[in-house]
């Protein structure tokens, strides 16, 4: 087996619920799962390569649970990420309340991992405004004021997904966020133990 150079290592946070998984999956195998929902456990490893101009870019991405139970085991996950995608369900107010309690936890902890703030089911608001209970321009203000980057998904519709990940490896590629003293990325070939640590329900 060829040995896979993963570039970017990428986490994904956010309240249990709010579509972590389904993103993912709307990402790296262009489907959505329907059937009865099912929480993930510790956490799951999927790669996909985007190209970014002449040079293509792995995104090494963890899935991690969103449950309160798992939150010493999602730590775990965004040690050393390039880049977090802290997600929030536009139809639960709640779920943006965590958004916080996250992104404290990445500037405490990993100042060098950079914020994209993910507002899920996009679809749900534009079938019926009145479900959203997320205002946009308040989140945009918040993106503005921790220099993150916003964007409103459907997992369903796949709307804006492919953007998000596309623009998360054109950064990586042309900003200096790649660059940190002395680190390399990881080379699956030779880690694959990596699997062992990973689990997921789905
Ligand atoms: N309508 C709609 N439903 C979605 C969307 N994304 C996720 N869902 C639904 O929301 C529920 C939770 O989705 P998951 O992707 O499993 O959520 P998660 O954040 O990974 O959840 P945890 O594993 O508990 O952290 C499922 O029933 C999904 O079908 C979306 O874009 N639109």
């Amino acid at each position: 087996m060829s040995a896979h150079r993963i570039d970017a290592k990428v986490v994904m946070l956010g309240k249990e619920s709010v579509g972590k998984t389904s993103l993912v999956e709307r990402f790296v195998h262009h489907r959505f799962l329907v059937g009865p929902y099912q929480n993930t456990i510790g956490a799951a490893f999927v790669a996909r390569q985007v190209q970014v101009g002449d040079s293509m870019v792995t995104l090494g991405i963890w899935d991690t649970a969103g449950s309160e139970r798992y939150e010493a085991m999602s730590r775990i996950y965004y040690r050393g990420a390039k880049a977090a995608v802290v997600c929030f369900d536009l139809t639960d107010s709640s779920s943006f309340q965590r958004v916080k309690f996250w992104v404290k936890e990445l500037q405490n902890c990993e100042e060098h991992c950079k914020i994209y703030l993910c507002g899920t089911k996009n679809d749900l608001v534009e079938a019926d405004r009145n479900v959203r209970q997320v205002d946009y321009h308040d989140v945009q203000d918040f993106a503005d004021e921790i220099k993150a980057q916003l964007f409103e998904t459907s997992s369903k519709t796949g709307f804006n997904v492919d953007k998000l990940f596309q623009k998360m490896a054109e950064d990586f590629l042309n900003t200096d966020f790649q660059v940190i003293p002395g680190e390399k990325g990881v080379d699956l070939g030779q880690k694959k133990n990596t699997y062992f640590y990973s689990c997921c329900s789905h």
